[in-house]
């Protein structure tokens, strides 16, 4: 276990990893586990994503994200558990919490194209007329987020002593969520609840978070000494963080590490603020038990036998979008 205190979050080149220099591979391999077994966050370059798509998607969410509110509650449907389409203001809260965070936000799911059973378990992306390039937009960055996921599960596996490929048949048509946020204006601080804030302290979900560049500073982790660093990527770095899944799964070896989206000071509460996570999530079967090799003696097992399914169903209703 390591103990270094970061002041940043710890920058990686995905090249290294996709050269073919063995020693370049097992440096990004052994920096990127260092990192997850302390603060659980890296900043990465040189992923699959273009600037020019990711600009492409910011244009398309602030379009539809400034459609009055009856015209977004179109597209926000009943019974699928806010896991497609619109989630109003306030809808969400985290684990622990009543309080809804200060954002709307917008959910695109996997498309199932070969004819994988799977796609029975998934509702139909909800897509918006207004602003149709969120489909076409949408659908490509949630394919390049994906594929740099799957690279990144190929470097945690090897970390981990597994399979380099152990998770690509796991997350192959897996649940995903591509989830463009606004973090509306408040024009009045003095109405909102006293502790709202635009996300509260939560670890995500998922296996590994997949996080564009924001708009606006914000969004901070908790180291272990109890400090909040604040994350500031460069333009061309995605974050790329472990989620409860991860963190269940390696019993406690990789961290889901907590981490906000702070308020602005209050004269800049009248801005907006935008983000696109992307949530990797595996397919509902997939058996999230610790791994053998991650429990001995001084590691002795943490969680309760448990699928990624049904895991994901009792965080839902933790967080108020699954009644
Ligand atoms: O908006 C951000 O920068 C991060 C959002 C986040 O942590 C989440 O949606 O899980
Ligand atoms: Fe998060």
């Amino acid at each position: 276990m390591s103990d270094i205190l970061y002041d940043e979050v710890p920058s990686l080149d995905l090249a290294d990893f996709d050269s073919g220099d063995a020693e370049r591979r097992k440096k990004f391999v052994r920096e990127l586990g260092e990192a997850y077994n302390n603060i659980g966050f890296v900043a990465i370059k040189n992923h699959y994503l273009t600037d020019e798509l990711s600009k492409s998607l910011y244009t398309a969410i602030q379009k539809f994200f400034s459609l009055p509110d009856e015209v977004k509650q179109k597209y926000e449907i009943e019974g699928l558990a806010g896991q497609r389409g619109y989630i109003g203001k306030g809808k969400e809260h985290a684990k622990g919490r009543t309080t809804g965070d200060l954002k709307e936000f917008f959910h695109i799911g996997q498309e199932v194209t070969d004819n994988d059973p799977i796609k029975a378990e998934y509702p139909d992306n909800v897509w918006v007329e207004e602003v149709p390039e969120l489909k076409t937009v949408g659908l490509e960055v949630y394919r390049r987020l994906e594929k740099t996921g799957v690279q990144m599960l190929r470097a945690i596996a090897l970390y981990l002593g597994l399979d380099e490929n152990y998770f690509d048949n796991k997350v192959k048509n897996g649940n995903s969520i591509l989830r463009p946020i606004h973090y509306f204006p408040i024009e009045n601080p003095d109405a909102v609840p006293a502790d709202a804030v635009r996300a509260a302290e939560h670890g995500d979900i998922n296996l590994i978070t997949l996080l564009m560049g924001a708009s606006a500073d914000g969004l901070q982790v908790l180291r272990k000494d109890g400090k909040w660093i604040p994350i500031t990527a460069l333009p061309e770095q995605l974050v790329v963080n472990v989620g409860d899944m991860l963190e269940r799964h390696t019993n406690n070896k990789l961290k889901s590490t907590i981490h906000r989206v702070v308020n602005p000071p209050k004269e800049q509460m009248r801005t907006s603020r935008y983000s696109i996570p992307f949530f990797m999530h595996p397919r509902s079967e997939m058996d999230l038990s610790c791994l053998e090799n991650c429990i001995d003696e001084a590691h002795p097992k943490q969680f309760d036998d448990i699928s990624a399914g049904d895991f994901l169903d009792q965080r839902l209703a933790e967080i108020g979008l699954k009644k």
